[in-house]
C-alpha cells in the first residue's frame, strides 16, 4: 500500500538517502533501525511530504504523491519531542486538528481517542503539568483523532524513563493492534522494534 521506490535525497551535497526502497502492506507495522545520523527521521519527513527526494518516488495505493503536499497526504506524524502546544490544555491540543469538524462528531473522536489511551482525566492540564508518558499519549491521541491514513513514529520513547518505557510501549502496542493501523516507527531502540513491529528494517 505504501511504497517507497528508490529514493534519493541530500541536505546541499551531503548524500542522507541513495536508492532507497521498501514497501508497507495495509495494516502493517514496520520499525526503520539505524544509527545515528542514517536518515531514519529523514524518512519519516520524506514519507509525510515534509521533504521532497531529488530521485525517486512514493506511492500511497498505487498513486503517486511525491509531489502531493503534506496536508494532502493525510499520514500522522508523532514527533520525537511531542510539539504539543504549551498555551493550549489537553482537550484543545488533542482536538486542533478536527477544530473545524462539527461539535459532536468533535466530541466523539475526543472521548474515544482520550479512553483508549487513558488521558481523558486530563483535558483541563496544560503540557508542562504532564509526565512524559502522559505527553506522549496526547501527542497520539491528537494524530489518531485526525483519522491517518498511515501514522508514523519518530523515537517516540526515548523520551520516556526506562522504568516507564516498556508498559508505555505495550499500551501504545495494544492501541494501534486495536486500530489496525498501518505504522511506521523510527527507532534506535531494538525492543522499541520488537514489542510494536513485525518488520524490521535496518538503514
Ligand atoms: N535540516 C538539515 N540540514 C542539514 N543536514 C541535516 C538536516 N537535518 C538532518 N541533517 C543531517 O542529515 C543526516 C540524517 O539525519 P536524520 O535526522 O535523518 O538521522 P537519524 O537516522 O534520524 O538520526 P538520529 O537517530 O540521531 O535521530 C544527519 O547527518 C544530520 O546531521
Amino acid at each position: 500500500m505504501l511504497k517507497i521506490d528508490n529514493l534519493n535525497f541530500s541536505y546541499g551535497n551531503k548524500k542522507i538517502l541513495k536508492d532507497f526502497s521498501m514497501e508497507v502492506r495495509e495494516g502493517e507495522r514496520v520499525a526503520l533501525k539505524g544509527s545515528s545520523g542514517c536518515g531514519k527521521s529523514t524518512l519519516l519527513r520524506l514519507i509525510a511530504g515534509l521533504e521532497k527526494p531529488s530521485i525517486g518516488n512514493i506511492f500511497f495505493d498505487n498513486n503517486n504523491v511525491t509531489n502531493l503536499p503534506s496536508y494532502k497526504r493525510e499520514f500522522g506524524y508523532v514527533f520525537q519531542d511531542f510539539a504539543l502546544f504549551p498555551h493550549l490544555n489537553v482537550k484543545k491540543n488533542i482536538s486542533y486538528g478536527i477544530s473545524q469538524y462539527e461539535n459532536s462528531k468533535k466530541e466523539n473522536l475526543l472521548n474515544k481517542y482520550s479512553k483508549m489511551l487513558h488521558i481523558d482525566s486530563l483535558f483541563n492540564h496544560y503540557p508542562h503539568e504532564l509526565s512524559g508518558g502522559q505527553k506522549q499519549r496526547v501527542a497520539l491521541a491528537r494524530t489518531l483523532v485526525t483519522s491517518p491514513k498511515i501514522i508514523l513514529l519518530d523515537e517516540v520513547f526515548s523520551a520516556l524513563d526506562e522504568g516507564l518505557k516498556e508498559s508505555v510501549r505495550l499500551e501504545i502496542l495494544e492501541v494501534l493492534e486495536e486500530l489496525k493501523i498501518t505504522t511506521i516507527l523510527v527507532t534506535h531502540d531494538s525492543r522499541d522494534a520488537e514489542v510494536l513491529c513485525s518488520k524490521i528494517i535496518e538503514m
